[in-house]
């Protein structure tokens, strides 16, 4: 999407230096720096430090980082130590693993000399197919907001309520679950959104950044106001993205996203999730029992990081020195708390059924 009127993907192939170059996101929304990933180790730390963060953007950087590894040592040994350097880095977004095992799955059978080749183009072709997905997503989403609209006085904005970031800086272009709300506000539909801060990283800043950019109206509240806002008919639709959503519609995604579905359904309200395809983990069926959920630094909960006074970035600590702090970086939500799950084929139910039917192929395979 664009920034200051320039467009750009969250990463990008740099066809000069031949190298990947990426938003380091840790500096957002008060610094934009572009870094390029050079090394192997660079590729794992940018994901693992959360330079590049989103389910779909870290399956499009591990694509690239086998398209390097391929490039230094196109070995079956190295092919393989690759894939377990770059799949140890996140354990949730199943999109890690389903970039590097389509990758190794694409690359085994191909003659060595071919693989550095064929890894990039592959890499490429995955980083442009979720920015079509994400387009789809957004045409599916946003009729689901018209229909709001349409139930509201003339001019009366839609009020949305989206938890953690899943927008473009999450994915390469348009996010998941601003898709809709960008392609409402280019279609002319008045909308508003209520951005959930997401403590402890604040991923709700980067949100809250990518609409002010794009001018979309919004305002950024703490995790625990969103069940307010619900009980006061604050709230018209619930969006969020996810990072692994299981064969019959258990969502995992940002730690909080549970609460407000639990929220949602006791106030009546709308609870969609913008999946893309490759986000379901069709080797799984209960979320709470067999997605892994991320466990990552107490520091991320004890310090917040943002703009000093002198213009610089700097993280404070807000518990007195020495308490302790447990950091799940995911929590999951049960199907039967999903109102639906809007995906690059369609709408469909939070259910083995609704996915099936969308998605035959995959279901059987
Ligand atoms: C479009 S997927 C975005 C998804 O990823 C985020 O997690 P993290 O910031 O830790 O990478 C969050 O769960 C978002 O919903």
């Amino acid at each position: 999407m664009k920034v200051n009127g320039t467009h750009y993907r969250s990463l990008w192939w740099d066809r000069g230096e031949q190298v990947l170059k990426i938003i380091d996101q840790r500096w957002l929304p008060h610094d934009f720096r572009v870094q390029p990933v050079a090394t192997l180790q660079d590729f794992c730390d940018a994901i693992t430090q959360m330079r590049v963060r989103g389910a779909p953007l870290i399956g499009a950087t591990a694509a690239y980082g086998m398209a390097l590894a391929m490039r230094l040592d196109p070995s079956d040994a190295h092919l393989d130590a690759a894939w377990e350097q770059l799949n140890a880095t996140r354990p949730t977004a199943i999109n890690l693993r389903w970039a590097l095992d389509r990758c190794r799955n694409a690359l085994r059978p191909l003659a060595s000399r071919d693989r550095a080749a064929a890894a990039l183009e592959l890499a490429h072709a995955i980083a442009d197919e979720d920015v079509e997905i994400n387009r789809r997503i957004g045409e599916h989403g946003l009729e689901i907001i018209r229909e709001i609209a349409a139930r509201k006085p003339t001019g009366e904005p839609v009020r949305l309520l989206t938890h953690c970031n899943a927008g473009w800086i999450a994915t390469v272009d348009w996010g998941t679950a601003t898709s809709p709300i960008y392609q409402a506000h280019d279609a002319g539909l008045p909308i508003h959104v209520w951005v959930d801060e997401t403590r402890p990283r604040n991923q709700g800043a980067l949100t809250a950044w990518e609409l002010g950019s794009h001018g979309i109206p919004h305002a950024y509240v703490t995790d625990n106001a969103g069940g307010h806002l619900m009980q006061h008919g604050l709230v018209d639709m619930v969006i969020v993205g996810t990072d692994r959503t299981t064969r019959t519609g258990d969502v995992c995604n940002k730690i909080g996203t549970y609460l407000k579905a639990l929220a949602a359904r006791d106030n009546g309200v709308p609870f969609y999730v913008a999946l893309p395809s490759p986000t379901i983990d069709w080797t799984v069926s209960d979320g709470v029992a067999e997605i892994p959920i991320e466990e990552r630094d107490a520091g991320e909960v004890t310090h917040v990081q943002g703009a000093l006074g002198d213009g610089g970035i700097g993280a404070v600590r807000v518990t007195p020195d020495g308490t302790g702090a447990a950091n799940p970086a995911f929590d999951v939500t049960p199907g039967r708390l999903v109102t639906g799950l809007i995906t690059e084929r369609g709408v469909c139910a939070a259910s083995a059924e609704g996915l099936a039917a969308l998605f035959p192929e995959r279901a059987a395979a």
